[in-house]
C-alpha cells in the first residue's frame, strides 16, 4: 500500500517536483547574497520617522520602504516618468546602490511560484509540494519499516545498490524535505486562501483631514515605531490630499493621518500571521540563512531520488512475473498463490497457470500474500510456497498466515512445496502452510506434495495427478530458471585440513578488475560487491551444472571481499571445481539473504558453535563484532597441526576481545573430542549465559547439529529450559547442511 503510494505519486509527479527542487535550490542561495550585501536592522536603534525623513529629502516622490523578510531595506519611488528602487543603510538613510534583483532570479522565482503559468501553474506548483510531503512521508515509513523501527535509523540498508543510494539520500535529506514540502504546501494553500496567512487588510474608507502634510520626520505615530518592527512605509499619493500612510508591522496595518500625524484606523494582524512569517521564514530561509542554505543544498538531492527511483520502480516492474491473460479477482476460477524470494517459484507458476488456461480455465496468478482479496468465483486454491531457513516464509508470503486466520473462504486446495533437501527443514514452511489450512477446514484437492531443488520432473508427476483430481488433461513443462549471476574472481585462498582427509578452502573473491570498464558510467559508479552480511547464502554454479550450490558467507561485501569456507566433498562437483580453482579464477554467483542466521540486536551474549567448514560465517560475527559483546565460540576439527581453520584471526579476535573465549575441539590427537564435549563441560557457564538471554548460532554438518541439540538440551532440561522455545524466540538458530 504504502510502496504503491510512493511510486504512483512519484511516478505522476517526478518532473514537477524535480523543477520545483532544483529551481528552490537556486532561490536559496538569495538570502545569503543578501544577508552579506545589506546591513542589518538592529533592533530598537532606529525609528521609522527619522529614516523615511532622510529618504523623503533625496527622494521627493518615495512611494514606499519595504523591509524584506531577509531584513533589507528598499525604497521604491518616482523619478519624473520613470520608477525605481534602491537599497539603503537602516543606520543613515543613505542610498547603497540600486535594488534590481536579476531578470534570472526573477524568472527563477516565478517558476518556482508559478511555474510561468499565472494562477493555474500556482495551483500546479502546490500540489507539486503536496506530492513531495506525500513521496516524503510514504519514503521514511517504508525506510523506517525496512531497518526495524526509528531507533534503527543507522543501521546499514539492505538491498541493491540502487535502493541503498535512494534510501541513503533519503536517510540523509529526510527531514529538510519534508520541512520544505509542508510549508511550500501551506504556503500554497494560503496563496488560495484555503488556510489563512494572518495578514490585516488596512480599512480602505480612511481618509486623513486634508491640508498641508506634516514633514515625514514629523508624523507622530511613526516616531513611536522602531524600524525593526517594518514590514511597509506606503506614502500618500501626493497628488490626493486626504490620502494616508500605510504602515504594516509585526503587529497589524495602521493609516495615519498625513496632516496631523495621529493614527486613524488600526487593524492587528490575525493570530495566524506570526505563524505564516514563521512558514515563510522556514521555507525560503529569508531572516534564517543558514536553514535555507540547508533546505537548499537537500533540495538538489531530489533529482537523484527522482532518477534512483525510477529505475528502481522500472527494474521491479521488468522483474514483475507476467501472467498474459492473468484472471480478475472477480472472474478467477482457479487461484494460484506464490511464496517466492528468489524468484524461481514463479516460472514454475507461470507453466502451471499456462497449462490451466490452455484448458480453459480462468486462472489468476497472485503472491500468497493476496489470499486476503475477495475471490467470488474461485472453485480452488494451488499454493506453491517456497522455504528459507528454519521454515520461514519467503517475501511474497510473509504474511500469508496472519491473513488466513482472519478468511471465512474455504477452498479446495492443493500445496505443492518448493525447497532443497540439503536443509534439514526441507520445504518447512509448506508443511506449515499445509498444516495451517488444514487446521482451519480447507478441504484438500491433493496431498501436500514437495520438490526437490525445483526438479522438473517432480513439477510434471505433480501435474498429472492434478490434472486427474480435476479432470484436465495438463501437461506442465518448466524449466528452472537460471538465477541472474554476477562473475567474481578468487582473490585469495588458504588451504588446510589434507593431510586429515578435510581438505578444506578459505576462498575470497572480489568484483573482477575489468568490471570498472565498459560503459562510460562505470568509471564514475564501479561495480560493487551485491549487498550481504556474514551468515548470508552465496549460490554457486560450477560450469556445466545449471544448478547453484549453496555456501555461507564468512564476510560482509564491506569488507570487500565474499569470503566462503569450502570442504571438498567426495565426488562433489562444485566443491571440487572451488577447489581447483587457481588466483584469478573466476564463479558464477548470485546472494540469498539469509536474516533467520544473524545475531539478533543487543549485547547479549553470543554462543557460537560449529565444526569444520561451519567456523565461515562464526568468524564473520566475530570479525564483525563492533560493539564488544560477548562471544563464546565452540569449534571442532581434526588436527591443531592442519585444519585449525583461521588460527590467526581468532587469536587476533582473542586479544583485541572481539572474541571473550574460543574452545575448540579436536578429534584425531590423542585424547581429542568433539565440540558436543565441550559444551557439556561448560553446561554450568552456558546455562548461566542463556539465563543472561544469550543466543546461540550453530554451523555445520548435520550429524554435529543433532549432537549440539542432545548435549544442550541435557544442559537446560534440569533447569527447567527448553531447547524448543529457545528456537522459537530465535534464541537458538542452526545452519546446517
Ligand atoms: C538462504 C536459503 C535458505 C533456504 N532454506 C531452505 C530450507 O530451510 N528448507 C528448504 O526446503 N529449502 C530451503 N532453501 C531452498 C529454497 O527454498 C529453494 O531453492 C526454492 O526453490 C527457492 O524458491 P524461490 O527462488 O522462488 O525463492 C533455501 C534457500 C536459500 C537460498
Amino acid at each position: 500500500m504504502l510502496r504503491t503510494l510512493h511510486s504512483v505519486t512519484g511516478l505522476a509527479a517526478a518532473i514537477l517536483v524535480v523543477v520545483l527542487a532544483l529551481s528552490g535550490a537556486i532561490l536559496s542561495v538569495n538570502p545569503v547574497s543578501e544577508w552579506m550585501a545589506a546591513p542589518a536592522v538592529r533592533s530598537g536603534h532606529t525609528e521609522i520617522a527619522a529614516l523615511a525623513d532622510v529618504v523623503a529629502a533625496r527622494r521627493p516622490e518615495v512611494d514606499k520602504i519595504v523591509r524584506t523578510a531577509s531584513g533589507t531595506l528598499v525604497v521604491s519611488y518616482f523619478d519624473g516618468t520613470s520608477a525605481g528602487s534602491e537599497v539603503v543603510d537602516p543606520e543613515t538613510g543613505a542610498a547603497l546602490g540600486p535594488h534590481a534583483p536579476s531578470g534570472f532570479t526573477r524568472m527563477v522565482t516565478n517558476l518556482h511560484r508559478s511555474l510561468l503559468l499565472g494562477q493555474t501553474g500556482r495551483a500546479v506548483a502546490g500540489l507539486g509540494a503536496a506530492a513531495m510531503v506525500i513521496l516524503t512521508m510514504s519514503g521514511a515509513l517504508m525506510l523506517m519499516a525496512r531497518l526495524g523501527g526509528w531507533r534503527a535509523i543507522l543501521r546499514p540498508v539492505r538491498g541493491t545498490p540502487m535502493q541503498r543510494w535512494h534510501a541513503g539520500i533519503g536517510r540523509l535529506t529526510m527531514v529538510a524535505l519534508l520541512l520544505s514540502s509542508l510549508t511550500g504546501t501551506y504556503m500554497a494553500l494560503a496563496t488560495f486562501e484555503l488556510v489563512p496567512d494572518g495578514s490585516a487588510q488596512a480599512s480602505k474608507s480612511s481618509e486623513g483631514v486634508g491640508g498641508p502634510r506634516l514633514p515625514v520626520g514629523k508624523v507622530a505615530a511613526l516616531a513611536a515605531v522602531d524600524l525593526a518592527d517594518l514590514r511597509e512605509l506606503a506614502f500618500p499619493y501626493a497628488g490626493d490630499p486626504t490620502d494616508t500612510y500605510t504602515l504594516t508591522t509585526s503587529r497589524g496595518v495602521s493609516q495615519i493621518d498625513a496632516a496631523t500625524g495621529e493614527v486613524l484606523t488600526f487593524e492587528a494582524h490575525a493570530a495566524g500571521s506570526r505563524f505564516y512569517e514563521f512558514v515563510y521564514m522556514l521555507h525560503t530561509g529569508q531572516g534564517l540563512w543558514p536553514l535555507g542554505l540547508l533546505l537548499g543544498l537537500s533540495a538538489t538531492a531530489v533529482p537523484l531520488f527522482a532518477a534512483t527511483g525510477a529505475l528502481i520502480w522500472w527494474r521491479r516492474f521488468k522483474a514483475m512475473p507476467r501472467f498474459p491473460g492473468n484472471a480478475s479477482a472477480a472472474s478467477a476460477e482457479t487461484i494460484i498463490l506464490v511464496g517466492s524470494e528468489g524468484g524461481s517459484t514463479w516460472g514454475f507458476a507461470a507453466a502451471l497457470h499456462q497449462s490451466l488456461t490452455a484448458a480453459g480455465q480462468r486462472v489468476r496468478t497472485v503472491p500468497m500474500n493476496a489470499i486476503g482479496s475477495p475471490y467470488p468465483k474461485a472453485a480452488r486454491m494451488l499454493i506453491l510456497p517456497a522455504t528459507y531457513g528454519e521454515g520461514t516464509a519467503p517475501a511474497s508470503a510473509s504474511a500469508f498466515l496472519a491473513r488466513l486466520d482472519g478468511l471465512d473462504m474455504r477452498l479446495p486446495v492443493a500445496v505443492l512445496g518448493f525447497g532443497d533437501r540439503q536443509f534439514p527443514r526441507f520445504c518447512g514452511f509448506a508443511d506449515t502452510v499445509s498444516a495451517a489450512l488444514d487446521a482451519r477446514g480447507w478441504p484438500s484437492l491433493l496431498s501436500l506434495c514437495r520438490i526437490d531443488r525445483q526438479s522438473a520432473q517432480e513439477f510434471a508427476r505433480w501435474g498429472e495427478d492434478l490434472g486427474v483430481a480435476l479432470g484436465l488433461d495438463l501437461n506442465l513443462k518448466a524449466v528452472a530458471a537460471r538465477p541472474k549471476t554476477f562473475s567474481l574472481e578468487l582473490v585469495r585462498r588458504v588451504d588446510y585440513g589434507a593431510e586429515v582427509q578435510a581438505p578444506t578452502a578459505i576462498l575470497s573473491f572480489a568484483m573482477p578488475a575489468d568490471s570498472r570498464h565498459g560503459a562510460w558510467w562505470r568509471t564514475l559508479f564501479p561495480a560493487g560487491l551485491p549487498q550481504f552480511e556474514p551468515g548470508d547464502i552465496v549460490g554457486i554454479i560450477p560450469p556445466g551444472s545449471d544448478r547453484p550450490r549453496y555456501y555461507s558467507l564468512a564476510s560482509a561485501n564491506r569488507d570487500g571481499v565474499l569470503e566462503i569456507c569450502v570442504r571438498k566433498q567426495p565426488g562433489g562437483h562444485c566443491s571440487t571445481f572451488l577447489h581447483d580453482l587457481d588466483l584469478g579464477g573466476r564463479i558464477e554467483s548470485f546472494i540469498r539473504p539469509n536474516p533467520a542466521f544473524r545475531p539478533s540486536a543487543g549485547k547479549a551474549p553470543l554462543v557460537l558453535i560449529g565444526a569444520g567448514a561451519g567456523i565461515g560465517p562464526l568468524v564473520g560475527f566475530t570479525r564483525h563484532n563492533e560493539t564488544g559483546r560477548p562471544i563464546h565460540l565452540y569449534w571442532g576439527g581434526r588436527n591443531p597441526a592442519s585444519d585449525f581453520l583461521y588460527r590467526e584471526e581468532l587469536t587476533e579476535c582473542l586479544a583485541d576481545q572481539r572474541l571473550t573465549a574460543l574452545r575448540t575441539a579436536f578429534s584425531r590427537v590423542p585424547g581429542g573430542g568433539y565440540v558436543q564435549g565441550r559444551l557439556a563441560e561448560d553446561g554450568a557457564e552456558l546455562l548461566d549465559m542463556i539465563r543472561k538471554g544469550a543466543q546461540i548460532l550453530v554451523c555445520g554438518g548435520r550429524d554435529m547439529a543433532v549432537g549440539v541439540e542432545r548435549t544442550l538440551e541435557a544442559i537446560l532440561k534440569p533447569a527447567g529450559l527448553d531447547l524448543a522455545r529457545l528456537k522459537e524466540e530465535g534464541r537458538y538458530v542452526a545452519d546446517v547442511y
